[in-house]
């Protein structure tokens, strides 16, 4: 990668130990889909970005923010961005509820690093939310009382309540059973217009539904 862009994101990893190497960009307010074959590196690269693992070598910036710097794999990174400071809402297949929050409760939870102060002013975003995923109503519902489509929809609307500046999703359709799939798909389209999003999915109809850009992951071997 030569230059890095101001506003968006870009990427450029190496995990060695995992034969992984990528270097990409996405403009902000885009959706990049990131696909390649089984093992080439698409969920290291999401947990690069949230913090969660240290490339060998890699830089990351995100509107600005270097999130980590880190130019050689025998010294401390120049920069590292704790997970928390960076931003980002992760998003995979399974919901990750907190089983013993309501729905609302689970909404609110993603606001607590947001810019929303007071409870009053968290429940009443929460229920916008509620609404806004189609489930007005559904507030007080623990996730084993939802379906499995619906318990994805309240984490779509967690992950997206903090405000992200980036948004990390990893296969969020592949847990869907066929009937489920297209709504939620139709939904992200919705909430996702004007963030900066990367999608890992295996599938076509994700891709031509929701990504602006596609980047192949060449495997390393
Ligand atoms: N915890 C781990 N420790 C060591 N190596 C790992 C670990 N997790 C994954 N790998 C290896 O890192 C490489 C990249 O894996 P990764 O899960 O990022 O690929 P992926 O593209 O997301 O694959 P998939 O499509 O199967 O989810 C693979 O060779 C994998 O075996």
């Amino acid at each position: 990668m030569t230059s890095m862009q101001h506003s968006g994101l870009t990427v450029d990893i190496t995990v060695a130990q995992r034969k992984v190497n990528v270097a990409f960009s996405v403009p902000h307010g885009e959706v990049l889909a990131l696909v390649g074959p089984n093992g080439s590196g698409k969920t290291t690269t999401l947990m690069a970005l949230a913090g969660w693992l240290m490339p060998d070598v890699g830089k990351a910036k995100l509107d600005g923010t270097v999130l980590f710097d880190c130019p050689d794999p025998t010294r401390k990174p120049h920069k590292w961005l704790p997970a928390h400071q960076r931003g980002i809402g992760y998003l995979s297949q399974d919901h990750h509820l907190f089983p013993h929050l309501s729905a609302v409760d689970n909404i609110m939870y993603g606001m607590d690093r947001a810019d929303i102060t007071g409870r009053r002013a968290r429940r009443a975003k929460a229920e916008e939310w509620l609404d806004r995923i189609g489930l007005a109503g559904y507030g007080k519902r623990k996730p084993h009382q939802l379906s499995g489509g619906q318990a994805q929809r309240v984490a779509i609307a967690r992950v997206l309540a903090s405000g992200p500046r980036l948004v990390l999703l990893d296969e969020p359709l592949a847990a869907l059973d066929v009937k489920a799939a297209p709504a939620i798909r139709n939904l992200l389209t919705e909430v996702l217009r004007d963030l900066t999003v990367i999608l890992v999915t295996h599938h076509q109809d994700d891709i031509v539904a929701l990504a602006d850009e596609v980047y192949h992951i060449i495997p390393q071997r």
